[in-house]
């Protein structure tokens, strides 16, 4: 099976946890693409959908699904989402697209957190294939790349590439991501980030993975 079909088996997988007459999340990246044109078939069913970002809300309006307003809104039933690399604790580094402060967003608005992914991405230790990507301010980048150093980082500045907040991001590597939760509020706590790419506060609740033998499903 390829990488793409895998992708369209969670897809699918992933709307049967699509609630009737409720407001859902969806997340940015080519296998929440996958679910996106597969939640087209429930467009009547659901009231619509809050996206993570601009490229996201313009695939679901493609489709002709109403994108709602964070701030019209209450809790979502669920947010769908895929990710760079997934843990056993169901902790994961998103952010390769660079929509991660809006997912992460969304994600927290949301009862359940539904990740959907090929197998490639389940690692035993996040940081091992991926990067750590952290949003910035601008005016931050240098300041914020040097604390990020001082944790054991080499940050990378994603050169022209500008978020939906109008923010940079910087790509870290060679983190040694021992304590997810830590890592997470430490980069955090640096002024001058916005966020970053580690969801291990806010992890999934439910991980669809992709294989050559069908979807299999991890949960916390
Ligand atoms: O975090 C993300 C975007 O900011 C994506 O979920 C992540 O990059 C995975 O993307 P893909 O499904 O294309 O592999």
């Amino acid at each position: 099976m390829t990488p793409e079909e895998k992708k369209q088996q969670v897809a699918k997988a992933a709307l049967k946890y699509v609630e009737p007459n409720t407001v859902i999340g969806v997340g940015t990246g080519s296998t929440a693409n996958c679910f996106i044109d597969e939640l087209a078939k429930l467009k009547f069913q659901i009231e619509g959908a809050v996206a993570s970002s601009q490229a996201t809300a313009d695939r679901l309006k493609s489709h002709g699904i109403p994108v709602l307003n964070l701030n019209g809104v209450g809790e979502l039933s669920v947010y769908v989402d895929g990710a760079d690399e997934a843990n056993h604790h169901l902790q994961l580094i998103k952010g390769g697209g660079g929509a991660l402060t809006r997912e992460k967003i969304v994600a927290a608005a949301s009862a359940k957190f539904v990740c959907i992914a090929d197998e490639s991405k389940l690692v035993e230790q996040l940081g091992t294939k991926f990067y750590l990507p952290v949003e910035v301010i601008p005016m931050a980048r240098s300041f914020v790349a040097r604390q990020i150093v001082k944790l054991g980082g080499n940050p990378m500045w994603r050169e022209n590439f500008i978020t939906d907040n109008g923010n940079m991001i910087l790509d870290v590597y060679n983190l040694n991501i021992i304590e997810p939760l830590k890592l997470e509020t430490a980069i955090n706590s640096i002024v001058g980030v916005v966020e970053n790419g580690l969801f291990a506060h806010r992890h999934a609740d439910v991980l669809l993975l992709g294989t050559d033998n069908g979807v299999k499903e991890l949960m916390i």
